[in-house]
């Protein structure tokens, strides 16, 4: 599938989808408890890989009209009767990797073909460390991954450095173990607040995770606790928003986006972005909406992604069309999601005559004119948003792979095209 994105201003009033991140753990955190209501959850691809893995634990999940109903398995998980098929969920294969591991039997879980590239290794290993026995059919880390129960807890340090999942999953796995464990982290941890997100969420459930900071990192995590989460409503997704607001920033428009409350969500950085890139942007905490209205004209910055991976193909084409020089930086674990992000943006962006210097951990994107192109999403959902709305500034430009959206946010182009865009779907 394709879109053909036109010249656009876009104006109005827009409710941002719900937090997929939230959306995982809660669907997560409720089948580990008894009963639990899950207000506005995300429905997305990668939400419903969720639902289905935690089905096959065990959990019974009714869909109703605005909320799931979660029969949980109370941390007493049964060993799927087939193998797990993530699709192309992150999130869903890392957090469900640890969780199988307290099942009393084998799990099998596989993925796509990008899921089927995308790193495991220091959880495998971490696992392996906790009594767990856990590796990849190849011996590359990569899925499909076997996990043969005996997650006895314990002690274990692990890379920070290539994804923030693999710690939450191992923190939402280990209080359910017979022994105390602490998880010390190697180097940096990239990606911390979504770790701070899973933490939150954990103590929602009666569920305590003790964190020590003395120059380096540490979780521990008490043994034999019960998960008692019973109802929870998900709020917006900044991730998602910032593709609504940097359109704003980017066509001298203005819109209201709603839904949009405090939360521990690192992308709630979107908002210092465009007001240091020069957006007229407020934010109403209370009413939870967020207005921006664009000059038409935006400054270069620098952007440390280390904390929030997944602005850096909005940040990348804003700075398209800043004026001046964006240095994106401390991103090397962007090359590690659905695709290898700095890479693709770094060769669609040039298809549009941005000049684009790609490094190992960053891009340095000189701002210029956006030509309209054929440009490829590399079915990626970020990756096409983002090539969407640069398109909505060039004109003339094509994006395929566009059915990737609904892995975050399936009403996007709908959304899009209330708000005034010039967006007409193609097939092929
Ligand atoms: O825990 C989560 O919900 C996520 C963590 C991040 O991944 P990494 O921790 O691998 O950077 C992010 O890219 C992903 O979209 C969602
Ligand atoms: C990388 C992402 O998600 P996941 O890691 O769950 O595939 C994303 O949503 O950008």
């Amino acid at each position: 599938m394709k879109v053909s994105a036109g010249i656009s201003r876009i104006n109005g009033e827009v409710f941002a989808p719900s937090s997929k991140s939230y959306t995982h753990r809660a669907i997560t955190i409720a089948s580990l408890s008894e009963e639990c209501i899950v207000y506005r959850p995300l429905l997305s691809a990668d939400t419903l890989a969720t639902v289905r893995a935690c089905e096959a634990f065990g959990a019974r999940i009714e869909k109703q009209h605005d909320r799931l109903v979660v029969h949980g398995f109370r941390g007493k998980l049964n060993v799927p009767d087939n193998v797990i098929d993530v699709a192309n969920s992150g999130t869903t294969l890392r957090f469900m990797t640890a969780i199988s591991a307290l099942a009393k039997g084998s799990t099998v879980l596989t993925g796509d073909s990008s899921i089927r590239t995308r790193p495991n290794k220091p959880l495998l290993e971490v696992l392996n460390d906790l009594g767990v026995e856990a590796f990849s059919t190849r011996g590359n880390g990569c899925a499909p991954l076997v996990v043969r129960g005996g997650f006895n807890g314990g002690n274990a340090t692990i890379d920070g450095s290539i994804s923030s999942q693999f710690i939450s999953a191992l923190l939402i796995a280990s209080p359910l173990t017979g022994r105390d464990t602490t998880i010390s982290i190697r180097g940096d941890l990239k990606s911390r607040p979504y770790v701070d997100v899973t933490i939150e969420m954990l103590r929602q459930a009666g569920v305590e995770i003790i964190t020590k900071e003395n120059g380096s990192i540490s979780f521990v995590i008490p043994a034999n606790q019960v998960y008692d989460l019973r109802e929870y409503t998900v709020p917006g997704d900044f991730s998602s928003a910032s593709y609504l607001l940097a359109t704003a920033a980017m066509t001298g428009s203005t819109v209201f986006v709603k839904n949009l409350f405090p939360s521990k969500q690192g992308d709630v950085e979107i908002i210092d972005v465009l007001r240091r890139m020069g957006a007229d942007i407020t934010w109403d905490m209370e009413e939870g909406t967020v207005k921006i209205t664009g000059k038409g004209k935006l400054e270069a910055i620098t952007f440390d992604a280390g904390a929030t991976p997944d602005l850096v193909p909005t940040v990348a084409v804003l700075a398209a069309c800043a004026e001046g020089v964006t240095h994106i930086k401390n991103a090397e674990h962007v090359r590690y999601k659905e695709t290898d992000r700095l890479h693709a943006m770094a060769v669609e962006l040039a298809k549009m005559g941005i000049s684009v210097k790609e490094e190992r951990d960053s891009l340095t994107i000189t701002g210029g004119k956006l030509q309209g192109a054929e440009v490829h999403g590399w079915h990626d959902h970020r990756i096409v948003m983002s090539l969407t709305i640069a398109g909505m500034v060039a004109g003339d430009t094509t994006v395929d792979t566009v059915e990737s959206v609904d892995i975050s946010y399936p009403g996007f182009f709908d959304d899009m095209k209330r708000l005034g865009a010039n967006l007409s779907m193609l097939e092929g």
